[in-house]
Order: structure tokens, then sequence, then C-alpha cells
């Protein structure tokens, strides 16, 4: 089949093909109902039950394509959308909107020295070498340090940015730092930060395709859903105001009467990560039969 002619009329939807995003996208285009099967090393998939077809993409090409309006909706770090941005010549508008931030993927872009030598600020590197995969920031971060000259030599690698200085092609590296382990394992320490990252839902600001509502709308629903939980007990009605101050809800509490004299039933969303506390200080107020539910999807206002 010839993909490509079956585009025509289709929502284009930009999706990382590969690296730290692509899996925590599939979920999220799962719990959305996106339905669709890739073919094997085609880079585009029609989805089968809405006019979308996905182009999977480099992360980093993402905003590329977005910003000239050839493509939709996407996928992609925060990061590489503000390296984009950071290559637009002075003045012109980011053709990139970000619409949703995902929460996962979160990451940040670190300026780094090796552990043992003498540097210990970002301005002792003023005039040196710098390696990295981001270099329109990590040129307008030293252009700003430098006062708007730039003396630093920043040179382009594609990956592995993290050997540049035990090799001796730089003095530092710009790179992207989470848990910090392929950092100690380069013998490197960070000294600042250019930018922090999480992926985003980005959309082009041409782009009138009424499908970016139901999709963000589904997106949003399913990240809800994996942020809370849903939080039941009784309480004697004498308690509730304080008991709905500890569980206020995303709106407000559900409250039902029980069928005891003097008692409700509260059901009210909380996040996942709070939950321990919660149902301990629901617990000090007198709540009983407290149950916890995990929220399959939602939409909530
Ligand atoms: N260690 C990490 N933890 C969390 N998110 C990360 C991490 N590294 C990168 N990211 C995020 O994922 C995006 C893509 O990075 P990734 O390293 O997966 O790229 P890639 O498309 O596989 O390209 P490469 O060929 O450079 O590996 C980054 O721009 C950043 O937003
Ligand atoms: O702080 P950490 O948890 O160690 O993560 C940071 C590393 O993750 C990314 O690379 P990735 O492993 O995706 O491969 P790459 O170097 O090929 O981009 C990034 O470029 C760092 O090297």
């Amino acid at each position: 089949m010839d993909l490509v002619n079956h585009l025509e009329g289709r929502l284009l939807f930009a999706v990382p093909k590969k690296g730290r995003l692509q899996q925590s996208t599939l979920d999220l285009l799962s719990g959305s109902d996106i339905q669709f099967r890739r073919e094997t090393r085609l880079d585009i998939a029609l989805v089968k039950n809405l006019p979308i077809a996905l182009i999977f993409l480099p992360a980093a090409d993402i905003p590329t394509f977005i910003g000239e309006g050839r493509v939709d909706l996407g996928i992609t770090g925060r990061d590489q959308v503000a390296e984009h941005d950071a290559q637009l010549p002075a003045g012109e508008t980011s053709g990139v909107e970000e619409i949703l931030d995902l929460g996962f993927g979160r990451c940040k872009l670190q300026v780094q020295v090796p552990e043992k030598g003498p540097l210990t600020d970002p301005k002792e590197l003023v005039g040196k070498n710098v390696v990295t995969s981001f270099t329109a920031l990590t040129e307008a971060f030293f252009r700003q340090l430098e006062g708007g000259e730039l003396s630093t030599k920043i040179k382009y690698v594609g990956g592995s940015v993290e050997a540049a200085c035990a090799l001796g092609v730089a003095d530092g590296i710009v790179d992207l730092v989470e848990s910090g382990e392929t950092m100690k394992a380069a013998g490197l320490k960070a000294i600042d930060t250019v930018v922090e990252s999480t992926a985003v839902l980005v959309k082009s600001r041409n782009t009138n395709n009424s499908l970016v509502e139901l999709i963000t709308s589904r997106i949003r629903g399913v990240i809800t859903a994996q942020k809370y939980v849903l939080c039941q007990y009784n309480i004697p009605r004498t308690e509730l105001a304080t008991a709905s101050q500890i569980t206020p809800g995303k709106r407000a509490p559900t409250i039902t009467a029980l069928e005891e004299e003097g008692w409700v039933a509260v059901s009210s969303m909380v996040e996942k990560k709070a939950i321990a506390t919660v149902m301990d200080e629901l617990t000090k107020v007198g709540a009983t039969d407290i149950l916890v539910l995990n929220i399959a999807n939602s939409r909530t206002g």
C-alpha cells in the first residue's frame, strides 16, 4: 500500500520513533484509544479508528516538522522545542505551540565539567571548547554569560556527548541529566542548568484541524487518570468540613447520605503521591472504610 497517498484529509501526529520518550508516548496513545499497527520499518502508520496518521520521527526533528506546519500535532521533549526556537532568526515567532505538559521524560540540560578538574563555574568555560547536541541553547547560554559576545567554541555531536571531555575534545559539555548515572560514570559534575524538560504535546500554530482538541482532551484524561486515585470513605457529618479540607477533590468532593443517621460517604480525587498522608489524616479525624481506587480514564473540568 502506498501510505503517502492515504495521508490526505488526515491529522498528522508526530511521535518519537525511538529513545527515552517512545514507550510512555505509545502508552498514552493506547490509553487514548488511538489504534494503529506499525508495519516493520515504516515510519507512517494509519490510525484505524480516527482520521489520523502517526509519523514516527526522531524526537529532535519533531519541532521542525511542526514549526513548518507540515505536521499538525506532536509529542517531544520541551528541550527539543527550546532548541528549535533558539535556532529561529531574532524576532521570528515559533510555529510550535505547547498544549500540554505530559509529565514523563523529566530531565535537565546541564553544563558539566570533569569532577576532578579545576573548573567550578560556567564563566570559567568562556573561550574554551564545549561539546553538545543542543548547540543553539548552548550558544544562547554562553552569549548571555559573555554579555552578548560569543568566544566560547561550541561543537555539535549527535550522541555520547559525555565522552568528549575524557577524549580531550572538550573542556566542558552541555548534556541531559536525569538520574545522574551517565554523568557520574563519565567522571563529570554539573555546574549549571540550561533548561529543565518534560515531554510535551505540541501543535502547529497554523493547524485548524478540529481533531487537535479531541486528541488533547483524550490525552489530558489519561494523564489525569495516571496522576490521581479515587478516595472513598465514611465520616460522621460533624467531621465533614474538616475531612473536606483534607480531600477537597479537583472541583469538590461528592457527598452521599448514608442510611446510618449522622454519617455520610465521601468520594474525592486525590493525587497519587499524597494518598498515604491523606489516609493518615482522614483516620485521625474519624473516617472509616477508607478505600482507594485506581482511575482507568477521566474527563474533568
Ligand atoms: N535520561 C533521560 N531521562 C528522561 N528523559 C530523557 C533522558 N534523556 C533524554 N530524555 C528526553 O528524551 C528526548 C529524546 O532523547 P533520546 O536520548 O531518547 O533521543 P533519541 O531520539 O533516542 O536520540 P539519540 O540518537 O540522541 O539517542 C530528549 O530530548 C529529552 O527530552
Ligand atoms: O542521568 P541519566 O539517567 O544517566 O540519563 C542521562 C543520559 O540519558 C540520555 O542519553 P541516552 O541514554 O538516551 O542515549 P544517547 O546518549 O544515545 O542520547 C542523555 O543524553 C544522557 O546521556
